[in-house]
């Protein structure tokens, strides 16, 4: 049985009533919050998580705080597989909200990248199985995130990769660890030494994203099949290997926790820093990048 929540009015007083719902009906359910929507198929029991927050899903503190509870509650409901994808064909993220970078408070800086660490942190060490449907260009925090799941579809013609050299900034070295697990050692020292955005089709050739599909429908049922095709692996072992194959990176980027933070909190809070945000703020918003 799966409990769903229904609410009505009676004699003018709104009640909630628990509806105890047969396994095999097939519905959806929703628990979105504000600026993420998940919605988990009864059949299949497996997620869609759906960024949401016009204009380009910008990953600001609350967003990364919604997504890293929603997922908490999908790892407690056992669902089959977790499916993360834009509500927004065309752009899965524009990377971090720039609008967090702006200041040199070092509290706010420091509970930013907390949170932003954590976050992927959650997503990368999830016992369940992720498959990324990038929908659109997914420039710096977007390509990092998509790196954290399993399995990456990408539809076409859009733009991967970590881009903040070019815009003065110095990605976060698990970044580059996590893009040179998929794509090589050298691969990913030219990639980040260049600031490059890779286009659908390089990104399928250098393994940084694992399949090419035309549009979110199709990669929403490419997902599934994904996840389907984990149906007869025994779970405990699957949980465990997973678990077996990230934990070196997962141990360092631990251990590493205090001088990344000093580092962010030090290098965003400059004022140097400061002033090339300011001024990449200004080029992006006269489209004269
Ligand atoms: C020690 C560790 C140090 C770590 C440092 C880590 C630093 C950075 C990691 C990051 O993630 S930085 C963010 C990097 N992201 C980008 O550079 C993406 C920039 N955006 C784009 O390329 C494009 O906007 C887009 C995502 C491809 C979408 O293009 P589109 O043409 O559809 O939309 P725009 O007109 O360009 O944008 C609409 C609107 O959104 C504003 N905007 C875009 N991206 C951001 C963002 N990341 N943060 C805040 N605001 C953003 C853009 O300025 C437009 O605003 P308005 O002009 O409409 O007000």
């Amino acid at each position: 049985m799966f409990k769903g929540i229904c609410r009505e009015t009676h004699n003018g007083n709104m009640v909630t009533k628990i509806l105890k719902i047969p396994k095999f009906f097939t519905c959806i359910r929703n628990f979105s919050s504000e600026n993420v929507l998940v919605e988990v198929n009864n059949k299949t029991n497996t997620a869609i998580l759906r960024l949401s927050r016009p204009p380009v899903n910008g990953l600001n503190l609350e967003v990364l705080n919604e997504f890293e509870s929603l997922l908490s509650q999908l790892e407690q409901q056992k669902v089959n597989g977790v499916i993360i994808t834009s509500n927004k064909e065309g752009i899965l993220t524009g990377g971090i909200d720039i609008a967090e970078l702006q200041t040199i408070d070092q509290r706010r800086l420091k509970k930013y990248w907390t949170t932003f660490r954590d976050t992927f942190l959650k997503l990368y060490n999830t016992p369940l199985l992720t498959v990324a449907v990038i929908n659109g260009h997914s420039p710096a925090g977007g390509c990092l995130f998509s790196t954290a799941c399993d399995y990456r579809v990408m539809t076409r013609n859009y733009n991967i990769g970590g881009n903040e050299t070019q815009l003065g900034l110095v990605a976060p070295i698990w970044f580059m660890d996590r893009v040179a697990d998929l794509i090589g050692h050298r691969q990913a020292e030219l990639a980040f030494t260049q600031g490059k955005l890779f286009s659908t089709d390089e990104a399928h050739k250098l393994g940084l994203i694992d399949e090419i599909v035309e549009n979110t429908a199709e990669g929403l049922s490419k997902a599934q099949i994904i996840i389907n095709s984990f149906a007869n692996v025994p779970k405990k072992a699957r949980e465990i290997s997973k678990r077996f194959t990230r934990q070196q990176f997962l141990d360092k980027m631990i251990r590493d926790t205090d001088d990344d933070i000093r580092h962010f909190v030090n290098h965003i809070g400059s004022n140097e820093t400061q002033k090339i945000i300011e001024q990449y703020m200004q080029k992006l918003k006269s489209k004269r990048f």
